[in-house]
């Protein structure tokens, strides 16, 4: 076959641009991503070769092997792996095949201008792989040859980077791919092998495969006078650990070793917020460690991503699998788990099915609840005196916990409401994280606990209200009467809640009640004088009320009065197993039918305006004002807005 040129994807060519112009302060990465992939080509063949031996050839040792050639100034990784036919070569290395990727490119090169260090760091969320190459080399060529293809079948892929690469077939009796970097006047730091060891070392360590390097040793001048230098020996040695860090006792683990594990399989460069690292023995046997990251990662919302957790079997690596091993609503975790008991050959439809995969994902789950209770738990630390004058004194690992929970809530918090819904068994505990903003507090920091405990005598239900903003919310006017009787109401701001709070109907026996569904009932925070006001109000209204009905019989189910509104003339709400009018714009927005239900219309006998209304030359219009009004102070859009606007001008005038 001869020499073919093909052209890259645009994803492609832009992710190189970014590469090369916005990764350059942190050049190194490249070889741990280098290195990342050629372990994922072992773990590729192990796994193919459990179901077809002969894919080993007469090679089982897996291993990798870094080496560098100073006078061609090249740096090689080398490993024996599954190798890429010509065809995987040029669809894998000439095109982004991750959907999240995609996207991801798109936003970078969008409306949106970064600057490229901000663009740098936002590429170094996600592994940029193959292509960071090119931060170091200005000429990359693969060389590889897949698993059980002959040796004639070998392929070399060769590109500058710029718009398109060359493939050409080639003989090549070794499985496997190496990939030679030909590296920038720049770049000749990488010519080394301390340089080298030191970069495996940090990011590389907890590869379970052998890295393999060169031995080099001292090798004085020859003549006098003639400096010495360090000659390579042509023996190989193993230059990482080799041991999967999991599978290490924990003492004998550092934080820092526990971080960069965590860099390395997240692609995340900042350190997690915590992690959590158990062997668990009983039904079944796994080992796991689970870590929540500092920052919401840029594709937190594509639900069909990869899930975080990677599967091992007695350290082989299987798959990284979304349901099966972690519920979506936690897709932001990030870990290893290693099982005991699972056979090496297991598939996916087996892995839904395994009594065994469900007590691992059972036992995860709890495992990062605990880990976020405790960060709760430690959020904020009030010096306590006890009677006797002793302060309790907070040891510094829980110091260090302080305000972690509140960071955890600002990133992740809207994600994991998605549990109430989903994960039925663990409610509760999941209700006892959840964090709100109410009419006590502008920050998301009101646990249902904390509003339990501040609850009036004879408040009976936990208040809420739903809007698209904390100043709609807060503005409300279905508030006025509970913040004249100095109720807390939560204030639920994100989109998710509307939706999470229908699993959601009681915390710890008391019910959630929505400020802005069915009449207002405070029940035993009424009084005797203000329910009979209110009585006598409706009757004295009736009239009133039914004019007003006849004329928004087109917009509104009802018309009533209440005694929910203080300073505002009116305000609108659903009947009690209506969906709530917020829900219903959300999903009309997303494209979804909503059902077509009415509000209803509820004036408050006390206001001026109302008063006014009977008997006005205006009557119809003012009706119609009222309404949309009230719609407007709840976030939404008088069907006809110039209609409303010629009625407003109307009256101006
Ligand atoms: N050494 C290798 N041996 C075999 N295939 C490889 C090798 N390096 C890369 N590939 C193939 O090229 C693809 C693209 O690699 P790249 O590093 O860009 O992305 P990735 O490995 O899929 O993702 P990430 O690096 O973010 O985990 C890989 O998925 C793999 O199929």
């Amino acid at each position: 076959m001869s020499k073919h040129t093909h052209s890259f994807q645009a994803e492609v060519a832009q992710l190189l641009h970014l590469v090369t112009h916005s990764l350059y302060s942190n050049k190194e990465i490249f070889l741990r991503e280098l290195v990342s992939n050629a372990s994922d080509a072992c773990d590729k063949l192990r796994f193919e070769a459990l179901n077809d031996a002969t894919l080993y050839e007469d090679q089982s040792n897996l291993e990798v092997r870094v080496s560098f050639d100073k006078a061609a100034r090249t740096l090689t990784i080398q490993d024996n792996g599954i190798g890429m036919s010509t065809q995987e070569a040029i669809d894998h290395l000439g095109t982004i095949a991750k959907s999240g990727t995609k996207d991801f490119m798109s936003r970078l090169s969008g409306d949106q201008k970064q600057t490229a260090s901000e663009q740098g760091q936002l590429i170094g969320q996600f592994g940029v792989g193959f292509y960071s190459g090119f931060i170091v080399a200005d000429k990359i060529t693969v060389e590889s040859r897949r698993a059980g293809l002959k040796a004639n079948e070998g392929v070399r892929w060769t590109s500058s980077g710029a718009g398109d690469f060359e493939v050409e077939q080639i003989e090549r009796a070794a499985r496997g791919t190496s990939v030679i970097l030909h590296l920038r006047g720049d770049a000749e730091e990488y010519l080394n092998a301390w340089q080298l060891k030191q970069i495996i070392g940090k990011y590389s360590d907890h590869i379970s495969l052998p890295i393999l390097m060169e031995k080099e040793e001292w090798k004085e001048g020859e003549k006098e006078g003639e400096p010495g230098s360090m000659v390579k020996t042509g023996e190989w040695e193993t230059v990482n650990k080799a041991s999967a860090l999991w599978s290490r006792p924990k003492k004998d683990i550092t934080t820092e070793q526990y971080q960069d594990f965590y860099k390395s399989i997240s692609h995340d460069h900042e350190a997690p917020l915590s992690w959590s690292h158990n062997r668990v023995e009983g039904n079944t046997e796994y080992t796991q460690l689970l870590y929540i990251p500092a920052k919401a990662p840029f594709d937190l919302w594509n639900r069909d991503k990869k899930a975080g957790v990677k599967l091992y079997v007695k350290r082989v690596f299987i798959m990284d699998d979304a349901e099966a091993l972690m519920p979506q609503y936690l897709r932001f975790v990030k870990g290893v788990i290693d099982s005991a008991d699972l056979p090496l050959n297991v598939s996916r439809e087996l892995l839904q099915e395994s009594r065994d995969v469900r007590l691992i994902r059972d036992g995860s789950v709890k495992r990062v609840l605990s880990m976020l209770e405790d960060l709760a738990k430690h959020d904020k630390h009030e010096a306590s005196e006890s009677a006797d004058g002793v302060t309790d004194v907070v040891s510094d690992e829980d110091k260090a916990k302080e305000g972690k929970y509140s960071q955890f809530y600002a990133e992740f918090g809207a994600v994991l409401k998605e549990g109430l819904g989903e994960d039925f068994a663990n409610r509760e505990r999941l209700a006892k994280l959840l964090r709100f903003s109410s009419t006590s507090s502008d920050t998301a920091s009101v646990s249902l606990q904390d509003y339990k405990a501040r609850m009036k005598e004879g408040q009976e239900a936990i208040y809420y209200i739903t809007a698209d903003t904390l100043a709609a919310a807060k503005n409300s006017p279905q508030l006025e009467v509970f913040k004249k009787k100095g109720i807390e109401v939560l204030l639920m701001t994100d989109r998710v809640d509307e939706w999470a709070l229908n699993y959601l109907h009681d915390f710890d026996g008391t019910p959630l009640q929505s400020v802005a569904k069915g009449a207002v009932d405070l029940g035993k925070l009424q009084d005797e004088a203000e329910k009979k006001a209110a009585e006598e109000a409706a009757e004295a209204f009736k009239p009133l009320l039914a004019k007003l009905k006849e004329a928004l019989k087109d917009k509104a189910e009802d018309v009533r009065v209440t005694t929910r509104l203080v300073d505002s003339p009116a305000c609108l709400v659903v009947q009690d197993d209506g969906m709530s009018q917020q829900l219903a714009r959300m999903l009309k927005q997303a494209g979804q039918s909503a059902p077509e239900s009415k509000p209803v219309l509820e004036v408050n006998p006390e206001h001026a305006l109302v008063k006014k209304l009977d008997g006005s030359v205006h009557f119809h219009d003012l009706a119609h004002i009222l309404f949309d009004q009230a719609l407007l102070a709840e976030g939404g859009l008088p069907e006809d807005p110039a209609a409303y606007v010629k009625r407003v001008n109307a009256l101006l005038v």
